[in-house]
Formats: C-alpha cells, structure tokens, sequence
C-alpha cells in the first residue's frame, strides 16, 4: 500500500514529462539569445553555460576567459553564465567606449551588492553602485595621490628592512617568494591601512594577523560558492544572506586602532588618519553617507584588494627574473646605478627613476593580470557606434585581460617575457586601451600608485643584495590554481636566494 503511493501513476508522470520539456524548452530560449541577434556566442553546456573548463577544474577563470578570447575574432562575441547572456568586447576601441566615453551608461559592476547580507563588502568602493559609489569614490580619490603615498614612505622602508634581514637569514636557502612577497605586503598594508605592526616576517609562531589574512583568501568550496554567486548569481546571495568574507577580526583590528587614536590623537601619516579625516570632514553634511561602517569596509577593502595583488606582483616579478638572469643582471645594474653604496638612501622620488625596473613590472603585469576580466553593467540600452549593435539595458559587458594582454596583434611574441616592448613607456597603450592591468576609465584601480611603490621598493631591496635562481623545485611552466578567480601559482613559487 505504502510502496504503491511512492509509484508516480499516469498523470504525474505526464505533468513531470511536462515540466521537464518546459524547462528545457525555457532553457534553450533563453541560450538562443545571442543567435537571434546575429552574434557569435560559445556554445554553452546546460548548467555550466559557457564555463565548463572553469567549472571541472580544467581551466583558471582568467585563462579560460582568454581562450574564449582567441577563439573568436571581430570586436565581440556572447556566452551565457548561468542563463544569462553576457558581451565580451574583444575590440579595444569598444573597450574604450564603455570604460571612459560612455562611462556613464557603464558606472556599475555587476557584481552582488546588498548592504542586508554583508555590510563589509555592500559597502566596498569596489562594489559600491550609483551614485553612492561616484560620491565614495570622489572622497578617497585624494588619499592616494603622490603625496600622500610619499608621506608613507617612511613605513614602507620599515617594512622593507624587515624584509631584508628575513631573506638575510633563509641566504643559500630554497624560499616561496609568493610567501615572501606575501608577509612583505601584509605587514606594508597592516601599518598603512590598520595602522598596526603585524610582524609577519615573525617564523613561529605565525602571527594571528598573518593567519587571517592566509585564510581569508584561502579559496575553499564554500568560498568558490559565494565567489561565484557575488560575481554571478547576485539574487541569490540576497536570498541566502551570502558573506564574501569573514572579516569580524579585521574589522576588529581597524575599530581598536580607531578608537585608540580618536582617545589619544595619535597620528602616523597612514590610510587610517586620512580616513577618519574624510569621515570628520563629511559628518553632519548633507553628504555624510561616509559613515564609521564606510571607512572600515574601505579599510578591508584596500587591505583584500591591496595585499594579494601586489604581493602576486612581486612574487611573479622574481619569478620571471629568475628565469630570466639577463633582464635580472641588467636590473641590478641599474639599481647600482641609482644606490651604487649602503649609504645611498632608498627615496619617494630615486625609486621612480629606475626606468628598466619599471618596464620589468610592466611585462610582469602584462603577463600575469591579476583580475579575470574587467566588469560593467549596461545601464540603458546602449549602441555601439562602430558596428550599430544594440546592447539591451541590464547586460553585463566584460573585457578578457588575459585576452588582450596576449593577443599578437598588440604584443609581438606574446608569450615571451620581453621587458624591451615598455622601453617607450605603455602611455600609448593605455591610452589604446591594449593595456589594461589595472583596469581603464574612472572606475579603474585607486591603488595602482601605491601598489606599484611598494613592489618596486620590496624588488629593488632583494635584489640590491641578493640573486635569485631556478631550482629543482621552481614551478616551469608555471601552473596557476584553476580553483582561484584569480592569476595565482598553485604551489608557491619556490626560487634560490642567494646573498651577493
Ligand atoms: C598590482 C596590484 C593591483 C592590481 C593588478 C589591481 C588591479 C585592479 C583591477 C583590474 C581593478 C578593476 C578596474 C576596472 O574595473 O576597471 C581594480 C579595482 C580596484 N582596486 Fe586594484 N589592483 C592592485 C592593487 C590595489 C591596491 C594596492 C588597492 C588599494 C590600496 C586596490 C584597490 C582597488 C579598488 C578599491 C578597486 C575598485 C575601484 C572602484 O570600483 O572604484 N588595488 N584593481
């Protein structure tokens, strides 16, 4: 009797039959999208969409957005994420159109923001929609002028030297600089943005500030999940309530150094003084949405977005010095150019002057972009003025770094590292949008400034003493973590160091 109830009869197996053909009959509507509009698409997969080879483990994300990239040509093509259609300008003149333009019909990502589930990262510049993002933005603008990072300097030397001394003592010895170049930057961020001593260059044991900040990107199932649901699927981290990131103890961190400096008016030159500054400034104005809750988040913000980039981009900087001694000896020779002795000081302003460095850091972030694919949604519809198409309001347009970045139309032997294509600087590039690393228009990169002073500062203190090699354990060719939205190496980078 019981057994008999659980056997569909006639008539629910023919509403299920239904159901099913409906589904799929609704599914292959809407991945007909980009065919009835006469644009070339990848043929997606039916959940997966066009991200199979990201979703089996196949592919990093940046990297399949790059294959996507070659495949096609023209100026755009269409895939689908999770039935939704999206536009992937491959055209740099396009790209230029959307991010600078007509930045004001593409202001926003289109990643999840919802301020109910997570108040640390609905509140992130980074995040951030109109006009709340236009106005937050404009404020913090003015911390990271030249000016301001100068008057940093003096803690990013601090950090430079424990830098120095720790690599002092691992001479002749197998390191990870990804690691390295890791407890360099938390330490750098942890006093300009926390205005804390993290002291991470500490080996055992591993400080608890270090530890949060190992963890916090650690890319486990669940966080690929919200990952892929903040960047993907944003109704259902409003449904579910989904927190990017566990940032209780950061946010900790921030408030206790916050609270100690408003008692004591202690100042130190730092992010954190020209927060509260903002946050003072704006209080009781008509425009006082930058709140206490605002400056933590940019606080996090700027630590998430700061520390693991620049350190990837030091890491990734030794890494092809190492596999490249030539570029690597006429480096030093430069910096022994510009600090032949001890007693010539590392400056605000000598660390510009060294122009192959610059060209090396340039390569380095042409070849290893760390973000997948730039990200804007369409605000009203939107005609492309080179081919007519009509972009429907709402479509999410991205942009393929990877794609670019090594396309031989813009980069003679792209998979070369070739510091030499940035001798006439890449002014001319950005400017033809055929280099993007830290992304183009007002919502570019706030921090590439201060990003681009502390690698060359943390670079030209190794190398000024110290050689580093290929060894048995040095990753060639280099495997990136297919798990990671983002450009990372996927056991470290393990290089010789060797004092000179
Ligand atoms: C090598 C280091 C870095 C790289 C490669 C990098 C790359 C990028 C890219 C590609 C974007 C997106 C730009 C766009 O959509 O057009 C971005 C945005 C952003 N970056 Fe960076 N970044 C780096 C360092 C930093 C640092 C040090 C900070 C903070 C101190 C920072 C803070 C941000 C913020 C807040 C945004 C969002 C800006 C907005 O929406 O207004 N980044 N970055």
């Amino acid at each position: 009797m019981y057994l008999n109830s659980l056997v569909p009869n006639g008539t629910t197996l023919v509403i299920l039959s239904l159901l099913i053909l409906l589904c799929y009959i609704y599914i292959n509507m809407i991945h007909s999208y980009w065919k009835r509009r006469g644009i070339p698409y990848e043929k997606p997969y039916l959940l997966t969409g066009s991200l199979w080879n990201v979703f089996s483990g196949k592919r990093q994300i940046g990297k399949h957005f790059g294959d996507l990239y070659r495949k096609f040509d023209g100026p755009y093509f269409g895939i689908y994420i999770c039935g939704k259609p999206y536009l992937v300008i491959r055209s740099p003149d396009i790209v230029k159109d959307i991010t600078v333009r007509d930045f004001s019909n593409f202001e926003d990502r289109t990643f999840a923001c919802d301020k109910n589930a997570d108040d640390m990262t609905g509140n992130s510049l980074f995040i951030l929609r109109n006009p709340e993002w236009r106005n937050v933005r404009m404020k913090l603008t003015n911390i990271f002028t030249s000016g301001k990072i100068k008057q940093m300097f003096p803690l990013m030397l601090q950090t430079a030297d424990d830098l120095q001394h720790y690599v002092e003592k691992h001479d002749n010895e197998i390191v990870d600089v990804k690691d390295l170049a890791g407890k360099y930057m938390t330490d750098l961020v942890a006093k300009c943005f926390f205005g804390i001593d993290s002291c991470s260059f500490v080996e055992k044991p591993v400080t608890h500030f270090r530890k949060v900040c190992i963890d916090i990107l650690d890319v486990n199932i669940f966080r690929s999940f919200c990952m892929f649901c903040y960047l993907f699927l944003p109704k259902l981290v409003s449904l579910l309530k989904l927190k990017l990131l566990d940032t209780h103890y950061l946010r900790k961190v921030f408030m206790e150094t916050l609270s100690f400096r408003e008692k004591t008016g202690f100042h130190r030159n730092d992010f954190v003084d020209l927060l509260i500054n903002i946050r003072n400034t704006f209080a009781n104005t008509e425009e006082s949405t930058f709140d206490t809750t605002s400056m933590v988040s940019q606080a996090i913000t700027f630590f998430i977005a700061g520390f693991e980039t620049t350190s990837n981009l030091v890491g990734f900087t030794l890494y092809e010095l190492s596999m490249h001694p030539e570029c690597q000896d006429m480096l030093r020779r430069e910096i022994f150019e510009v600090f032949p002795d001890e007693t010539t000081p590392l400056t605000f302003d000598n660390v510009h002057q060294l122009k192959y460095l610059n060209m090396v850091i340039a390569e380095t972030l042409r070849r290893y972009p760390f973000g997948p694919f730039l990200n804007r949604n369409c605000k009203k519809d939107y005609v492309i003025s080179q081919t007519g198409f009509k972009i429907e309001k709402g479509t999410p347009v991205l942009v393929s770094l990877d794609g670019i970045h090594y396309d031989p139309t813009y980069y003679k032997n792209p998979e070369k590292f070739d510091p030499e294509r940035f001798r006439a600087g890449y002014k001319h590039l950005l400017s033809a949008c055929t280099y993007l690393p830290f992304g183009m228009g007002p919502r570019s990169c706030i921090g590439d400034r201060f990003a681009q002073v502390c690698a060359r500062v943390g670079i030209i203190c190794i190398l000024k003493r110290f050689t580093v090699e290929k060894c048995h354990l040095t990753p060639d060719p280099l495997v990136l973590n297919p798990r990671s939205p983002f450009m990372q190496p996927v056991n470290g980078l393990q290089l010789k160091i060797r004092k000179l």
